[in-house]
């Protein structure tokens, strides 16, 4: 039988997954590194230890297996538009600026300004957002300059990852479409706007699509990874273009919802022309012409972890769980706003900051952990309501990620969503989804449709309780309020961080 791997290079730790040609996972591995926060708003990692990290996974994979020769193609998913900047050996310069860093307001307002907020959405249809790659290559220059001037060329997380691998330099449209740096309906690197930002056009690097192949594994690498030399490398996807591939998202009418560090909501698009107004981001697919449109909730996973880190550190994620489904729909009265590290959709605010609101005295750890679930929930229900309030159906939704191990939580999405909730066999679609370009590269499939309807599979299917609906719909008009109520207050506690 023959093999693909998808690497996920999420922002927790990087997933393997080893997948036949039948789309059944054979066997899944994953390695954690750090996140780096020397400051309120800053958000780093060190590349070389994607690398380390990856080797090793990808070396879990093969060390037990008699039939490693027959693993054909690799392919990568990435946590999108963290910045590596590289010098003219294709050395990263410093650490990694991710896309939970929001130290970059200043410079978004600066591309406002020199671009023109109708030309920068014409072209890239996004605002200048804080978490993007341009505004962080603004802050270098500005910062850093020193560093800056060494620079010969810039490329994001799994495309760094894919240059150690291969030893060849590319980007491919669906992450690019989140540096804010290209024509997002021409597929191609904005002169204007590099000329109006200042920013050398020959910084940016070649482009592919996602299923390209784009060399193999070096010799070194398949040596230290117990792969053949001859594995071929297909170029992957923005983590969530491959989670919408890996959740056979690749027609319009169903959502897909994923609660990894950050948490998105994701509706497929056909063409790149239609207006949501900036209020959620507009994005290549990795299936070529087409496209998508997300909202971003910056921390969501991250606040359940952070919770569990500071909270219950002696208790896993299932026990803390479990204790969450003793509390009642609505905490008992304990709302939470999971903006612990500023927030995008649909509050680009990279000022506010979390709240608890209600607390009492009969609360118990369970209740905060119950809130804290549902404050994310309702997060990504604001996106659902921009979809909603821009004609699209929202009656499906497939949930992958960390999030979508827990049978409460999905539950509650079905809840708060008001829409069915599908949990598929393997909650890592990213990785699935890079595992189906490197299938779909190597010509195993017609198209990456076909290869989703092989690989692709669902599991469970949560349908809303009408009584936690009308409870939700409530207590989401509660939630709302917060953020208005809480933001100045915010802005007046910056100089305490
Ligand atoms: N058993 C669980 N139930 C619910 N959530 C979980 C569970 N285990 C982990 N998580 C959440 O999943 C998140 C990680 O999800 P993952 O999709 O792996 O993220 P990333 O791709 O960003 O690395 C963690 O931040 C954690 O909050
Ligand atoms: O910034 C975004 C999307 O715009 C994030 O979704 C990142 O892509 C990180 O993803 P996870 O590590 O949470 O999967």
């Amino acid at each position: 039988m023959s093999y693909v791997i998808g690497i996920d290079l999420g922002t927790s730790a990087v997933k393997a997954l080893l997948v036949n040609k039948e789309g059944t996972v054979v066997k899944e591995t994953s390695k954690e590194y750090p996140l780096i926060q020397e400051k309120s708003g800053y958000s780093e990692q060190d590349p070389e230890k994607w690398v380390k990290q990856t080797i090793a996974a990808i070396k879990d994979l093969t060390h037990t297996m008699k039939d490693a020769d027959r693993i054909e193609g690799m392919s990568f998913s990435g946590q999108m538009h963290g910045l590596v900047l590289l010098d003219e050996n294709n050395k990263p310069l410093r650490h990694a600026m991710l896309w939970n860093d929001t130290r970059t307001t200043e410079e978004c307002r600066e591309i406002e300004e020199k671009v023109g907020i109708e030309t920068l959405h014409s072209i890239t249809k996004n605002p200048a957002l804080e978490g993007f790659t341009l505004p962080k290559l603004l802050w270098v220059k500005k910062n850093e300059p020193k560093v800056f001037a060494k620079a010969a060329s810039f490329v994001l997380p799994k495309d760094y990852l894919r240059y150690r691998l291969t030893g060849e330099i590319q980007m491919e449209y669906s992450d690019a479409a989140g540096t804010l740096l290209l024509d997002v309906a021409e597929k191609k690197w904005s002169k204007q706007i590099c000329e109006k930002v200042g920013i050398s056009f020959e910084l940016c690097p070649p482009l592919v699509a996602s299923h390209a192949n784009v060399g193999n594994v070096s010799e070194e690498i398949a040596d230290q990874c117990g792969l053949a030399a001859s594995v071929s490398v297909f170029a992957g996807g923005a983590d969530n273009a491959c989670g919408a591939i890996g959740s056979g998202i690749l027609e319009d009418g169903v959502t897909l919802c994923s609660t990894g560090t950050s948490g998105v909501v994701l509706s497929y698009e056909e063409e790149g022309t239609k207006d949501f107004g900036g209020k959620v981001h507009y994005f290549n697919h990795g299936e070529e012409s087409a496209f998508y449109t997300m909202g971003v909730t910056l921390a969501a996973g991250y606040s359940l972890s952070w919770f569990k880190d500071t909270f219950a550190a002696d208790q896993s994620f299932e026990q803390i769980l479990a204790s969450a489904s003793e509390s009642p729909a609505g905490a008992k009265g304990l709302i939470f706003t999971p903006y612990i590290v500023g927030e995008r959709t649909p509050h680009a605010d990279a000022d506010i900051r979390g709240s608890f609101i209600g607390m009492q005295a009969t609360h118990t750890l369970g209740d905060f952990a119950r809130a804290v679930i549902e404050g994310i929930t309702l997060s990504l229900n604001e996106t659902v309501e921009v979809f909603r309030e821009h004609g699209k159906t929202v009656d499906k939704v497939i949930s992958i990620g960390g999030g979508a191990k827990s049978e409460l939580w999905l539950q509650m999405q079905a809840d708060v969503f008001n829409a069915e909730v599908v949990k598929l066999k393997n909650e890592q679609g990213p990785g699935m989804g890079a595992a189906m370009l490197a299938a779909y590269g190597l010509g195993w499939f017609p198209s990456l449709k076909d290869c989703a309807q092989q690989f692709v599979e669902t599991s469970d299917t949560y349908t809303p309780s009408s009584e936690n609906v009308e409870t939700y719909k409530k207590l989401f008009n509660i939630y709302k309020d917060v953020y208005p109520q809480t933001k100045q207050i915010n802005k007046e506690l910056v100089p305490f961080r």
